[in-house]
């Protein structure tokens, strides 16, 4: 195997929502298998001490002001990294956000924060970035998924639509993209305990549950991630587009059930 099929020393790759949570582990295993950083989030000044861990593994990093609910916002974004870096070669399209609702109770804002963030978010990020990828004749796109892009959970109607789009919105642009050197996968992450979703593992009869659904039996570690993003990132993805990597230590392979209203407390399954 040749290393350097995994090797993104100067390249240049934009995380979105790098304020903490799973973005901050996307950047870390781009920048430690060489890659320079634009980090984003809607406060800048949040990103300041991440920047400085970047800056100690001799890597270059820029923190932008991003909001995805923003089209000016994106433009603006999109146009500085240009800017910082000349070109863009790497995009995680990792903002997102979760309502999470029995659907009678999901509301029209709610319904909205959560698409308008998480899928058309992501779309006007990747057709900004995706501009200045073609004009270069290269790029890596890795979509955030998840098992709900797969799979219908109680409790994730919006969430879950949102991300079942991304998988689809991923096919579409590989299709479109690709014949201008630019690769767009989908990289759809299991359950990994974060700010985002720490109310589900406070209930310990629901991590049980879990985990007993989980063939190799335990939650992900955001660490889990960090081959599949630098493989989709690298040269050794070049043959692959419009595919969504399930790294979800098995969970797809069978049924769960529901993060809200669960109908089951014993574990068996679904
Ligand atoms: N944690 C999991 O189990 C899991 C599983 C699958 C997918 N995901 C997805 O992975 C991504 C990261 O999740 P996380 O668990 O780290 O959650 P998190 O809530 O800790 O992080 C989400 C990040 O997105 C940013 N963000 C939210 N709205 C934004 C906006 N309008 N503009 C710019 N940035 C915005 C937040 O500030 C934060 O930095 C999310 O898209 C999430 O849905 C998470
Ligand atoms: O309810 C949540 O907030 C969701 O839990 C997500 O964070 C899931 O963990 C994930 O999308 C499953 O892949």
């Amino acid at each position: 195997m040749n290393n350097s099929l995994f090797d993104l020393s100067g390249q240049v790759a934009i995380v979105t929502g790098t304020s903490r949570g799973l973005g901050q582990y996307f950047a870390m295993a781009l920048a430690k298998a060489g890659a320079d950083l634009v980090l984003t989030s809607r406060d800048r000044a949040s990103l300041a001490s991440f920047e400085k861990e970047v800056h100690a593994l001799g890597r270059r990093a820029v923190s932008l002001e991003l909001d995805v609910k923003n089209q000016e916002s994106i433009e603006r974004m999109a146009a500085e990294a240009e800017a910082a870096f000349g070109q863009i070669h790497i995009l995680v399209n990792n903002a997102g956000c979760n309502v999470r609702k029995p659907a009678l109770d999901v509301t029209w804002d709610d319904w909205n924060h959560v698409v308008d963030t998480n899928l058309r978010g992501s779309f006007f990020v990747a057709q900004a970035v995706a501009r200045r990828m073609i004009a270069k004749g290269y790029g890596r796109i890795v979509n955030i998924g998840s098992v709900t892009s797969v799979f219908g959970y109680a409790g994730l109607a919006p969430y879950g639509a949102s991300r079942g789009g991304i998988r689809q919105l991923t096919m579409s642009l590989a299709d479109d993209w690709g014949k201008h050197g630019v690769t767009v996968n989908c990289l759809a992450p299991g359950w990994f305990r974060t700010e985002q979703n720490k109310v589900l593992y406070e209930d310990q009869e629901w991590v049980d549950y879990l985990i007993d659904r989980i063939p190799v039996k335990r939650p992900g570690q955001p660490h889990d991630l960090d081959g599949a993003v630098v493989f989709l990132a690298s040269e050794a993805s070049r043959y692959v587009t419009g595919q969504t990597l399930l790294v979800d230590g098995g969970i797809s392979t069978g049924a769960m059930r529901a993060t809200v209203n669960r109908p089951l407390s014993s574990g068996n399954k679904a």
